[in-house]
């Protein structure tokens, strides 16, 4: 055998995680910029650098009182860490918002000074373009109340003593920070106080970043000023891949300009897709960096289609199904018919709601800000007393241990001091079972009940407590019907609130099941960092509305702007998430000169497109 033969071209990245090594030694510490394409084992690699610190370096790092620091994009890809690095506490990871105040919290009077610095400069430029807007608009009314409540927290700065803030909440007490505050404040504080970077340098020796092409700016420009002042004492090691950038926050031009000191290890291998994906993300790519991918020796050839359908007048949900079949055939594997083993990728939420069935309740509530994001996490209050004590209560039916839990657990008339201040306990549990029976009933007999009469069923036996926002509802739904001036009064949130209680109750199922992470939909961005053997890209300009990204302007060769680039590093992330096959479905204006381009840049071979389903 001669030398060459023995090395395995799948092992040409092998040196990386060498070199990463060398990095990490804490007689010579390097920082270090991994930047490679998807599915090239970058995440791999960080889990592999964590389990050399930890062998190599664990017990002295204890011994100091010091940790690795791991910053994550997101809660899940953190908690996935955590559990791959054995729960280690000498591993530190955290999202970026919680790495953020855990560098600053406590500093009080430097994060007074410094909001009293950007509260001013706030006002002066919202004062800026008061002058040069016009009077008694929209827009000015809404500077002007801006102007004012900046202007109120301004006076409140001397009184406040502690700031506070949770990575997990809305921030909205009078003396909380809110999560762009924090991570700029942070980024500020540590490139302009030496103390601060010393307490980091004293705590986290190593500071490691996922997807650091996302990682908010502030705080990238801040770990590059604490590497430049503790060379050769202190590691950052950024992990990422500039073409999978899909949110505005991260540093448009992270890794030009490098520092020199900096080791700059690459990976050409992508282990995750069969060959004909990799051969058409490395054209996505083409345009930009250039950086061509190869696939590992045992991948599969794959399946890449395209299909495309004008815009109106197409039956969405049956086609995608359609969809589906023709994959099954085409791939020869049947998985493409089971709903749990096809992951279908939609614009924004409110695709899949429509295509689940809970469209109503997202539309209703989705608009206001501050229930987004418990909205979409499955927290918001007004939503989960349906979704976590209504609909598991439906769905015990008929299993008399299951309904007891629930109703012991949850209901005040089952409660320990309900029954202790009760004459007879027994009756007092036959009322509790006369208010499931009531309630089971009325989810029985009516398919379209609404939300609003579950819950003046359940406010009416007292068997759950109804949350204040409901509460509150129910009761302006009589000021609304007979006062006009009322009902004009009323805020969004309450108008919201009130559309959210007319629609199907039913629609919960469907929810429930989107923001537990169990339905076949995700979105094109929250699957970064993922993978599925059966992808299908739902592409639907005009369904998304008004979104940042434009496909059928990408597709039909349209201007190459920011807007054209943004949705091509989407696009590579998408598709670059399948490891057997991938269906793209774009709904155009114009699906002839979507079907051309595509063939005429050599995206698809003309075979591979075609206009609706033949
Ligand atoms: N050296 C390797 N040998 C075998 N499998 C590998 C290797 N490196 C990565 N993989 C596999 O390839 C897939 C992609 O790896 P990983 O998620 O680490 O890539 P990534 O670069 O972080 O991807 P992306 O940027 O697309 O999220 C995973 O299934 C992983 O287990």
């Amino acid at each position: 055998m001669t030398v060459t033969a023995a090395v395995a071209s799948d092992d040409i990245d092998l040196h990386v995680d060498e070199e990463i090594k060398k990095c990490l030694d804490p007689q010579s510490p390097q920082s270090f910029f991994l930047f490679a394409g998807a599915g090239s084992g970058k995440t791999r690699s960080l889990v592999a650098a964590l389990d050399h610190l930890r062998q190599a370096m664990g017990k002295s790092l204890r011994m100091r009182g010091q940790k690795v620091a791991v910053i994550t994009y997101t809660k899940a890809a953190r908690d996935e860490i955590v559990r791959r690095t054995q729960f280690d506490p000498v591993i530190a990871v955290s999202t970026i918002h919680s790495f953020a105040w855990t560098l600053i919290e406590g500093f009080n009077h430097d994060i007074r000074e410094w909001l009293r610095v950007e509260l001013n400069a706030a006002i002066a430029d919202l004062k800026a373009k008061e002058a040069k807007g016009r009077a008694g608009t929209k827009a000015s009314a809404e500077r002007q109340a801006d102007i004012a409540s900046k202007q109120r927290r301004l006076a409140r700065l001397d009184s406040t003593k502690k700031f506070v803030y949770s990575p997990d909440s809305d921030n909205r007490g009078r003396d909380s920070l809110n999560h762009a505050e924090v991570l700029k404040l942070a980024g500020d504080l540590v490139k302009t106080k030496p103390a601060l970077r010393q307490i980091l340098r004293d705590g986290y020796p190593y500071i490691l970043v996922d997807e650091s092409q996302d990682t908010n700016r502030h705080i990238v420009e801040a770990l590059f000023a604490f590497q430049a002042s503790y060379k050769g004492e202190v590691v950052v090691g950024l992990f990422g891949d500039m073409m999978q950038r899909i949110y505005g926050d991260g540093h448009p031009s992270l890794g030009e300009s490098l520092p020199m000191d900096w080791a700059t290890p690459t990976k050409k291998m992508n282990f995750r897709c069969p060959r004909r994906v990799i051969e058409l993300i490395n054209k996505i790519r083409d345009v930009t960096d250039k950086q061509v991918q190869i696939p590992r020796s045992a991948a599969h050839e794959g399946h890449i289609r395209m299909f495309v359908f004008p815009s109106e007048g197409v039956d969405k949900a049956a086609a995608e199904q359609a969809i589906c079949a023709h994959m099954a055939d085409l791939t020869a594997d049947h998985d493409w018919l089971n709903e749990e083993a096809v992951k279908i990728l939609i614009l924004e939420h409110r695709m899949a709601a429509l295509r689940m069935g809970f469209d109503d309740l997202l539309a209703a509530l989705y608009p206001i800000t501050q229930f987004r994001t418990a909205l979409l996490d499955g927290s918001l209050p007004l939503v989960s007393f349906f979704s976590s004590l209504i609909l598991p209560l439906w769905e015990a039916k008929g299993e008399p241990f299951a309904i007891a839990r629930i109703v012991r657990a949850a209901s005040p008339l089952a409660s320990a001091s309900a029954l202790k201040q009760a004459e007879d306990q027994l009756e007092q549990l036959g009322k509790a079972q006369d208010a499931v029976d009531a309630l089971i009933r009325l989810l029985d007999g009516n398919p379209d009940v609404t939300f609003r009469e579950v819950v003046e069923n359940v406010a009416e036996t007292g068997l759950f407590t109804v949350p204040d926002l409901l509460k509150v509802a129910l009761a302006g739904a009589g000021i609304e019907e007979t006062d006009e001036d009322e009902q004009e009064e009323k805020s969004e949130r309450d108008k919201a609130i009130a559309a959210f209680l007319t629609a199907p109750f039913q629609q919960v199922r469907a929810y429930t099941k989107y923001v537990a992470g169990k339905a076949r939909f995700d979105t094109h961005q929250g699957v970064k960092g993922l993978e599925f053997p059966r992808v299908m890209v739902i592409m639907d300009d005009q369904e998304a509305r008004g979104f940042m990204f434009k496909y059928e302007k990408l597709f039909g060769g349209g201007v190459d702007d920011s807007q054209t680039a943004s949705t091509r590093r989407l696009l590579y992330v998408t598709c670059s998430r399948a490891q057997r096959s991938l269906a793209l479905v774009a709904y155009a204006e114009n699906p002839e000169r979507v079907r051309s381009q595509l063939v005429a840049n050599g995206w698809f071979k003309p075979e591979e497109i075609s206009l609706g389903l033949a």
